[in-house]
């Protein structure tokens, strides 16, 4: 059975990470790479990949498999994933969660008529966090569910201030409120607003000329990243960012605390320890790969995400290998 194709279009953090995650997946290659920039200034691990403008990437549609979208969620991906979508098989980590029903939508519309499978929100939150949540749910349908991130580094958030104009370079940490998370796991089931569970805290590098006090009121106001958070935003030099945050730890917990009928308590956990956001993320994005590529291959096309998806498309191995698994 030959390789699974892949594509790469975007090459950030994510991009780097995926590129990994291909090299140690024996059953899949990486045929190339996509960026707006100038292919010239995009530097692989693997220089033996080529890079190509992603203006021309409908000339590849024969050659790639599933293409695999690691652009931004607040700009990039609500327009790159439906023009993709109707050229491609696609994995995206859509994040936006506020936004995901309209995406979800716009994905289905452009992939369907094509017969291409669009598997967006794929990483750990959305994506595994979100299928944990489902889990407790089912389970323990009496209770509530609690999700806290951190202390670490969040990429979308980090690419949405580095959107914001007069931002030269930034990143941002979310910071999950301690007390809260012990409240939770005494059972206390604690009515805890966005506000009582975290707080995020940006490192910024501001541009030439730009005016420190809009950038900050920029990014505190922020619709669905920062808006229903206490933010505070630093101004640090260029060399202090390099220096102090150029690892990108993260993590974090699903809780589910909830009773049988007896009222017997009962508590889920899932847990992410992350020494690498990224390069964790993108793995997934990879295993979803896998899944994407042969549900399409038996039909399934148009939008779906993590929790429309059966375990073991996931994993490279079948039948009897695969159920050693349940022993
Ligand atoms: N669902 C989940 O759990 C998670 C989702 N994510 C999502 O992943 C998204 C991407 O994150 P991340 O990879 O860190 O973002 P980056 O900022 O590293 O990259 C985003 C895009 O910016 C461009 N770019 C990258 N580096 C440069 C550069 N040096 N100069 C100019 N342009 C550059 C690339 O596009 P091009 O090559 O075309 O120039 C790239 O696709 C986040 O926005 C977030 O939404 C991340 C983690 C978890
Ligand atoms: N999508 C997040 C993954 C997790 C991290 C997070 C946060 O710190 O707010 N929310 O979800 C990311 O981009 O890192």
């Amino acid at each position: 059975q030959r390789k699974i194709r892949i594509g790469i279009a975007g090459y950030g953090n994510l991009g780097k990470g995926v590129e990994m995650a291909i090299a140690q997946s024996p059953d899949m290659e990486l045929v190339g790479v996509f960026s707006r920039r100038n292919p010239a200034d995009v530097q692989l691990l693997d220089s033996n990949i080529p890079v190509h403008a992603q203006n021309d990437i409908a000339q590849f549609r024969d050659q790639i498999d599933v293409l695999i979208l690691c652009g931004g969620s607040k700009n990039d991906l609500p327009e790159q994933g439906p023009a993709l979508a109707a050229m491609f098989n696609i994995v995206d980590s859509f994040d936006t969660h506020a936004t995901i029903p309209e995406y979800h939508a716009a994905m289905d519309s452009a992939a369907k008529p094509a017969g291409y499978t669009a598997m967006i929100s794929v990483g750990w939150d959305p994506g595994l966090f979100s299928l944990n949540r489902l889990y407790g749910e089912a389970i323990l349908p009496v209770g509530a569910t609690y999700t806290f991130w951190g202390k670490g580094l969040s990429q979308g958030h980090s690419d949405a201030v580095r959107r914001v104009p007069g931002v030269k370079a930034g990143v941002q940490y979310t910071l999950p409120a301690e007390a809260a998370i012990e409240r939770v796991r005494n059972g206390e089931l604690p009515e805890l607003a966005t506000r009582e569970k975290h707080k995020r805290e940006c490192y910024v590098v501001l541009a030439d000329g730009a005016d420190a006090k809009e950038v900050e009121q920029n990014i505190v106001s922020m619709p669905h990243y920062f808006a229903d958070y206490d933010t505070t935003v630093n101004f640090i030099s260029e060399q202090e960012l390099r220096r102090d945050h150029a690892a990108m730890p993260h993590g974090g917990v699903v809780i589910r605390s909830g009773t049988s009928d007896a009222g017997t308590t009962q508590v889920m956990e899932y847990t992410l320890k992350l020494g690498s956001n990224p390069e964790f993320t993108a793995a997934v994005l990879v295993a979803y790969a896998r899944a994407t590529w042969r549900l399409n291959q038996s039909g399934v096309i148009g939008a779906q995400t993590v929790l429309d998806v059966a375990p073991g498309l996931l994993s490279p191995k079948s039948g009897a290998e695969l159920r050693k698994e349940l022993l």
